[in-house]
């Protein structure tokens, strides 16, 4: 299969893009052949598929359910009442629904932490994003439940890769320390290496959670974890990580953890604003993540790119700190490399993971500084999007999934849900 991107504006100048399966093959001055899907790119630009690095997707349908409360009473009192409720098929239609926000707004590949893993899985699948999926574990400390999450962890490991499918791969997904025995994260720990496959855990998201730790383990959660060496050998993604002492920092560059940063959810929740700035110097690898929409409440990850851009310049009164380029980085180039996916950038040889825009929108005129506009004015709504050398969406008509069809569904579960 070959797509053809005639004259489209890309890496600072308009040029062709040629895609052979899921690759692309080519970018610079290409002829029209007769086997090539043709996509006229005269009035687009071209970015790459933006990487979102924390979500829950299945939660598209407690959006707006508990808002305006702490994430501890958020969770106990209302998220995991009603996800006892969850089964397979509310899952996968709260994740079709996920898919198609992300699409709408240039989301190519999510890295996501839930449970019913086969209903996300399939809902993946027939949407054509990239996904990284994980069963969330939660033991609380106790031994049976430990077993059954270990058994459920390695299930879906061994599920989602005999799927077969090269835009799904799997990692571990302990919640977090403060729901996590150590055994637990021992036993991840073997298992990722096993594997060879990425962990994505919850860190340092707020105050309670620290104060729990020290009080529990003498510590705080990085040193505690290091301690018995959870990070040793092993690629891992920590979501939130917005209260870090300067210990915990050195630890996270040691050890080449990349932080999914989610500065709207961390705010909504308020559960704080995590030290970029700080993490920037260490040249720690810094991504973005929605987290899920019960804390956000949408997916739109140039929301985050651009509140990433201004709430840094904001608490530390320095407005050179995380620059446009920066800020956009993390949702691309970052994200792939905390992921190790070949995406996050428009280059010969990388995965055919794209997304066009239409210049003909007010915020991105007069088009002076596309890179400005992107971060701190375009509102996400792109116009196309081709994920693993698929076209996926064309002029804003998403082409593998029935959105009608998704919306009416979403009601009928979230009815289930809330009763
Ligand atoms: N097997 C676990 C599932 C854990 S999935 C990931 C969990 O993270 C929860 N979650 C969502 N957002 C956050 C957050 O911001 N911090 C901590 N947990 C969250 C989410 O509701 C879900 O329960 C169980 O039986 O509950
Ligand atoms: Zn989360």
């Amino acid at each position: 299969m070959l797509i053809l991107i005639k004259n489209v504006y890309v890496n600072g100048k308009r040029q062709d893009i040629l895609i052979e399966d899921n690759i692309i093959k080519k970018i610079g001055e290409i002829k029209k052949e007769e086997e090539m899907e043709i996509i006229d790119g005269t009035k687009k630009i071209a970015i790459p598929g933006l990487i979102n690095t924390h979500t829950h997707i299945p939660m598209t349908l407690f959006r707006g359910v508990a808002d305006d409360l702490p994430l501890m009473e958020w969770l106990n009192n209302h998220i995991w009442k009603m996800e006892a409720k969850l089964n397979e098929e509310i899952v996968y239609w709260g994740t079709l629904l996920g898919c198609v926000e992300m699409i709408k707004t240039g989301t190519t590949t999510f890295n996501d932490m839930y449970f019913f893993l086969e209903g996300i899985a399939k809902a993946v699948d027939e949407s054509g994003m990239r996904a990284v999926l994980a069963y969330g574990m939660i033991d609380l400390f106790d031994e049976e439940k430990r077993e059954k999450e270990i058994k459920n962890a390695e299930k879906y490991i061994n599920y989602i890769k005999d799927l077969n499918n090269r835009r799904i791969t799997p990692a571990l997904g302990p919640h977090a320390p403060y729901t996590c025995s150590k055994e637990l994260l021992l036993e991840v720990n073997k298992l990722a290496k096993k594997y060879k496959i990425p962990i994505h855990i919850h860190m340092n998201e707020t105050l309670d959670e620290i104060k729990m730790i020290k009080e529990k383990f003498g510590k705080e959660p990085f040193l505690y974890l290091n301690e018995f060496g959870f990070f040793d050998g092993v690629d891992v993604i920590a979501a939130h990580c917005v209260h870090l002492s300067e210990e915990e920092i050195k630890i996270i560059k040691e050890k080449n953890i990349s932080v999914s940063h989610n500065p709207i959810s961390n705010l909504k929740l308020a559960s704080g604003i995590a030290p970029i700035p700080k993490l920037l110097n260490e040249g720690i690898n810094t991504t973005l993540g929605t987290d899920g929409c019960g804390s956000n409440n949408n997916l739109n990850l140039f929301e985050e790119i651009k509140c990433s851009a201004i709430l840094h310049k904001g608490t530390t009164l320095d407005p050179t700190i995380v620059k446009a380029e920066e800020a956009f980085n993390f949702a691309t180039k970052n994200g792939a490399k905390a992921l190790n996916v070949k995406a996050g950038d428009i280059r010969e040889g990388y995965l055919a993971d794209l997304v066009l825009i239409n210049v003909n929108k007010p915020q991105l005129r007069p088009i002076s500084n596309i890179k400005s506009h992107l971060v701190y004015s375009f509102n996400g709504c792109v116009d196309d999007v081709i994920i693993d050398g698929k076209i996926v969406m064309r002029e804003g008509d998403i082409i593998t999934l029935d959105e009608e069809e998704i919306y009416e569904k979403a009601e009928e579960m979230y009815a289930i849900l809330s009763a």
